[in-house]
């Protein structure tokens, strides 16, 4: 698009416009309003000449731009659209003779002002863009127990308690659940759950249970189950692609709510353990339903019922993890293939996974409920009770 040759021209007229091009059907351009004032200064051919070679130096800026650039190049160098429209499935040269026609009448002159003005601009926001910020001020406020991040088209989520080995606290369940919420409304294109420090995360903070409200354990066992459930729904219902980059060990929730992730990448040191039976608790995060599907009910049996740790390779063997990583080079590889991935058109990413899990959301939904309802009632038993205790007084670690 950008390899044609130019020519040059002398600006020498001046006036007040406002240009709208309708939408291109097949690249979605969306109405261009180009405002000059008549006191800005003239494009000389020098301007021209020197935005022609400016723009070979920019980032990509995008189809939509392009486009744009195309039109006005075209307009100031040869004036009004000359050439028969494209056929309607010659796609790129019927968007790019759309935008030029739809230039209309548009003096060369001003077109040329126009190019000269777009490319100024788009440099000084890409010089702007390159400058990297450090993580501290892209950090989104209102989180205490994570660090949450949008860039490159990513939602990134970090659990961030790694002195506690990023245990899931009351306070973090609510924020895991505010940060979906709005991941699933912002315009990134992927969303990613990760963990700060050598853990992704230890699973449910065990001193959770040993917060009492006055209405008793009854009650704290119950609203326990609420905010499990409504946890859990948040991943079910999570609109756009979901992945989980495994920094380290998982245990517990961490690991069973895995399966309902799109992709789980992990570092080659992520081990993965579900060891409800010792805790005298059962699974949640509908693992009694895709942990069987995933691996089959005999290996499934293995890690929720008798708690066998699963090494990262051998969680990849099972299927519930995609791809596994030297630590080494895990970050570096794993976020190379996230932006790319993230360059992807959002909607069709959003509608195949629509397409992938929708039909499930129902059974998922109530297979939710019923394991948060079997694990309130384990909670007030004497098994877990004494796990519980067991830990926190430092008698027992996994
Ligand atoms: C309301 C919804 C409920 C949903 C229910 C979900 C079920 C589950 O998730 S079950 C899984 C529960 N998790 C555990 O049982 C893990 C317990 N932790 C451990 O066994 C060990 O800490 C470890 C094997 C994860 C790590 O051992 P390591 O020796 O490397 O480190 P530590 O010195 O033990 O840990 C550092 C620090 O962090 C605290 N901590 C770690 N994990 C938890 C946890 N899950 N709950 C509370 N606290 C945890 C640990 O006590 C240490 O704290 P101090 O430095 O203050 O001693």
């Amino acid at each position: 698009m950008f390899k044609e040759k130019y020519s040059i021209l002398v600006c020498n007229s001046w006036e007040q416009l406002e240009i709208s091009v309708p939408v291109c059907s097949s690249l979605q351009v969306p109405a261009l309003q180009l405002h000059m004032s008549k006191t800005a200064m003239r494009a000389s051919q020098k301007d021209f000449e020197s935005a022609l070679s400016q723009v070979k130096r920019l980032k990509d800026p995008g189809n939509e731009v392009k486009l744009k650039l195309y039109a006005l190049y075209k307009q100031a160098t040869e004036g009004p659209c000359n050439t028969p429209k494209p056929g309607v499935f010659d796609l790129i040269n019927k968007a790019k003779w759309d935008a030029w026609n739809a230039l209309g009448s548009l003096p060369k002159e001003t077109a040329r002002q126009n190019y000269v003005d777009l490319v100024s601009g788009l440099s000084s926001s890409s010089d702007s863009s390159s400058q990297v910020k450090p993580e501290a001020d892209r950090k989104q406020p209102g989180y205490e127990t994570l660090v949450v991040t949008s860039e490159d088209s990513i939602t990134k989520i970090m659990m961030n308690r790694p002195a506690k080995k990023n245990a899931i606290t009351i306070q973090m369940y609510n924020e895991i659940m505010l940060a979906l919420k709005a991941a699933s409304k912002d315009d990134s294109a992927i969303t990613v759950l990760t963990g700060n420090g050598d853990y992704y995360s230890s699973g449910n903070d065990l001193s959770n249970f040993t917060d009492i409200p006055p209405e008793g354990i009854e009650e704290k066992a119950k609203s326990s189950a609420i905010l499990l459930r409504d946890f859990v729904d948040c991943f079910i219902d999570f609109p756009k692609p979901l992945i989980a980059v495994v920094n380290g060990p998982a245990v517990g929730i961490s690991v069973t709510i895995l399966g309902l992730f799109d992709t789980v990448y992990a570092s080659s040191r992520a081990t993965f353990h579900t060891p409800f039976s010792h805790l005298g608790q059962s699974p949640e995060g509908c693992s009694s339903y895709t942990f069987p599907k995933i691996m089959g009910p005999a290996k499934a049996a293995e890690m929720l019922i008798f708690g066998k740790k699963l090494t990262a390779a051998e969680a990849c063997a099972q299927g519930l993890v995609t791809e596994v990583f030297p630590d080494s080079t895990f970050q570096k590889e794993v976020w190379t293939r996230l932006k790319a991935y993230s360059k992807l058109p959002p909607n069709a990413m959003r509608i195949s996974k629509q397409v992938i899990r929708n039909r499930e959301k129902e059974k998922l939904r109530a297979i939710n409920a019923e394991e948060s309802r079997a694990l309130q009632e384990r909670w007030l038993s004497d098994e877990c009770t004494n796990a519980v205790m067991n830990f926190l007084t430092r008698k027992a670690k996994l």
